[in-house]
């Protein structure tokens, strides 16, 4: 783990939303909202926020499976912004993406066969009897039985689809998986197997992983890395481990006492944050955070804290760190 295969500044999505009657002209959904981050080769980069903080477009935009409004998304040595629409097929081949739920993602009319050789076919890898071989390896490597492939995907439980839907982004010998949600859509007893296969397969195949999830128990076993969004931001960014003990943002605190311990020592106080997450066609002045954090300070209504160091790797964006302040600020504050 050394170099970044993955290297994401100020990306932003926007979305227009559209004019009522006396609505606000030009006025956007900021889903992504100037997001930066690296992922290093053969690392599981956990992204973790509520539901509609931004984590999904994210994961898309970085792929430009949806067009960014603004950013670099540098992968494997190549701007990806600036590809051609052809070169981005090509691509495509080493990042590849796993969906939440596998079974609108898994075309129904299609044999696990046919939906596991569409992407050689595509791209042109191999004759029939190579692909055939091919198709019989990654069956093996998730866990699936050849007679599955006649099968069609409703025939399958969600756990076996899932396996489908990672065979499939397997197929084209990816550097890069971005996995949205993979296991949300689980029973809890399945998610540890497909968390566990997933493991599995970044070891034997090198992989590196851009891991999406709502909570954090759930990227608490695979990730090494974990950046925390709110509202289209990303507010901390640390390894797993000071992530877990020593949480920066009042946001990761509360997100974090919400994750059951079973042992009692470790056990936080529950930290209940009071009111919604505001509209991301609205979001707060100063620090999106300021309406629900149980830590508020005047300056946080008035200004936005940077994404900044609080410490070797750690970053934070919260005004109860200084540094997060720009120098001029610190001045006069
Ligand atoms: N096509 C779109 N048009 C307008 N707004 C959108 C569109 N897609 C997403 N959004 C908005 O952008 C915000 C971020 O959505 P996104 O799906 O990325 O969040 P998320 O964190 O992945 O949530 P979830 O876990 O529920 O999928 C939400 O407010 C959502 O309503």
């Amino acid at each position: 783990m050394s170099e970044p295969l993955l290297q994401v500044e100020h990306l932003k999505k926007y979305y227009p939303i559209e004019r009522k009657w006396f609505g606000k002209q030009g006025a956007v959904v900021k889903a992504v909202d100037d997001i930066s981050f690296s992922v290093m080769q053969g690392e599981t980069f956990g992204l973790v926020g509520e539901s509609g903080c931004g984590k999904s477009t994210t994961g898309r935009a970085l792929l430009r499976l949806i067009e960014p409004t603004g950013g670099q998304v540098r992968f494997d040595g190549t701007e990806l912004t600036a590809l051609s629409a052809k070169e981005l097929r090509m691509k495509r081949r080493d990042m590849q993406i796993v969906f939440q739920d596998p079974f609108s993602s898994l075309d129904p009319r299609h044999t696990v066969q046919r939906i596991l050789e569409e992407p050689l076919i595509v791209h042109g890898i191999g004759d029939r009897q190579e692909r055939q071989r091919m198709i019989r390896e990654l069956t093996d490597v998730v866990g699936l039985a050849q007679s599955h492939l006649q099968r069609y995907p409703h025939q399958f439980s969600g756990g076996q689809r899932q396996r489908i839907g990672i065979a499939r982004a397997l197929s084209l010998r990816p550097k890069l998986i971005v996995a949205d949600e993979p296991v949300s859509a689980l029973d809890v007893s399945i998610q540890s197997q497909v968390i566990n296969l997933l493991q599995d397969l970044q070891e034997e195949f090198g992989l590196t992983y851009l891991f999406i999830a709502h909570d954090l128990s759930v990227v608490k076993h695979i990730s090494d890395r974990i950046a925390v969004m709110y509202l289209g931001r990303i507010i901390e960014i640390a390894e797993k481990d000071k992530l877990y003990s020593a949480p920066r943002h009042p946001y990761t605190q509360a997100l974090l006492s919400a994750v059951p311990e079973p042992d009692p020592d470790m056990r936080r106080a529950r930290i209940l944050l009071q009111g919604e997450v505001p509209s991301p066609a609205d979001a707060p002045v100063g620090c999106a955070f300021h309406t629900r954090c149980p830590k508020v300070m005047d300056i946080c209504r008035a200004r936005r804290p940077e994404l900044a160091e609080t410490g070797e790797g750690h970053l934070a964006a919260c005004h109860l760190y200084p540094d997060t302040l720009q120098e001029d600020e610190r001045i006069h504050s």
